[in-house]
């Protein structure tokens, strides 16, 4: 079992080149440079060269480079994604995804360029339509000519389209954050969750982490680098976790449990799907590891 760690996924504006240099020492799994929202329109082509430069010069080390184009039909689209290609990041993701078709697309033109196959493409997902349709867009995946690798949440847009209110339990969000992911585990693709805004409110951002795992995603978008290490925290297996896991795979390799599909573990019955969830635990906390070690 390969598993990539996508804990914190930060983002930050194309058109900032002190960020751009400071991401290279900050501890985020993936780093999403921005070309859409976060940059103003005057800027978008200085913010698509120092990018795409910064892309091909690489020296982010393990972290995953995400860049972030505008739209398809936006003015600047089509001029990001065709830059995009050129500095061959590990992904692009597109903003305001809707239909399976826009995946579809994204991917053709992909193909058109001659893009190399390790470039991955993402969706944003953040309009109304893009809620019901979350499963036909998932299910792009299921054929490796659309490149689907992972949902990203955009709560803020979704929050504009809804008219849904941000607030601090995101009760007005929870269908859609569960319908996603559903989705996305659906047809195997990762998903993360969106941003919390308030970035100065450590204990707000850690109760929306928490959440978060709790719904199942894999890790959370950023805005500020103080936002990166509680959120590694709040997505790594604890120790209580890893070793109960452990526990779980020992107990299943004991002679008397073969071919047993429930066993009694100090007085808690454990089946056998039990066991995948505790070998995937096993896999996420060695790969995390691995990553650290590497940072
Ligand atoms: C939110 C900010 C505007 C705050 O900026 P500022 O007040 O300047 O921050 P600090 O002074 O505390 O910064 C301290 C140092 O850290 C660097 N920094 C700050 N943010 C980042 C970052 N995101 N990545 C890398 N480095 C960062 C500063 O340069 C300072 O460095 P130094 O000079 O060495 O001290 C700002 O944090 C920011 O712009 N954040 C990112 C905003 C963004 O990208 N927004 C778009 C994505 S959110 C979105 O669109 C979600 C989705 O689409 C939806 O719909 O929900
Ligand atoms: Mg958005």
């Amino acid at each position: 079992m390969t598993i990539r760690p996508r804990r914190s996924v930060l983002y930050m504006p194309g058109s900032n080149a002190r960020a751009l240099e400071k991401a290279k020492t900050l501890q985020a799994d993936v780093l999403i440079l921005d070309l859409e929202d976060a940059v103003a329109p005057e800027v978008k082509e200085t913010a698509r060269t120092q990018v795409c430069e910064a892309v091909s010069a690489g020296g982010y080390g393990r972290r995953e480079l995400v860049i972030r184009i505008n739209a398809p039909a936006t003015p600047w689209g089509p001029e990001d994604l065709e830059a995009a290609i050129a500095a061959r990041p590990d992904a692009i993701l597109v903003p305001k995804v809707s239909r399976a078709d826009d995946v579809r697309d994204i991917a053709d033109r992909l193909a058109a360029a001659g893009a190399p196959g390790g470039i991955g493409l993402w969706a944003m997902m953040e309009t109304p339509l893009a809620m019901l349709n979350a499963g036909e867009i998932a299910a792009t995946a299921a054929d490796p000519r659309n490149r689907l690798k992972a949902f990203v949440m955009g709560t803020n847009d979704l929050a504009k389209e809804t008219r849904a209110a941000i607030t601090a339990d995101r009760a007005p969000m929870l269908a859609w954050l569960s319908t996603s992911v559903a989705a996305a585990r659906a047809y195997g693709i990762d998903i993360v969750d969106g941003v919390y805004n308030d970035f100065r409110n450590e204990d707000g951002f850690a109760a929306e982490c928490a959440q978060g795992r709790a719904l199942g995603f894999d890790g959370k978008t950023l805005i500020h680098p103080s936002q990166i290490a509680p959120c590694n925290a709040a997505f790594s297996p604890g120790a209580d976790e890893i070793a109960d896991a452990r526990a779980i795979i020992a107990a299943f390799r004991e002679p008397e449990n073969e071919g047993k599909g429930a066993i009694n573990l100090d007085g808690r019955m454990v089946e056998r799907l039990h066991l995948e969830t505790a070998k995937r635990t096993v896999a996420i906390a060695e790969a995390i590891a691995s990553a650290d070690a590497d940072a």
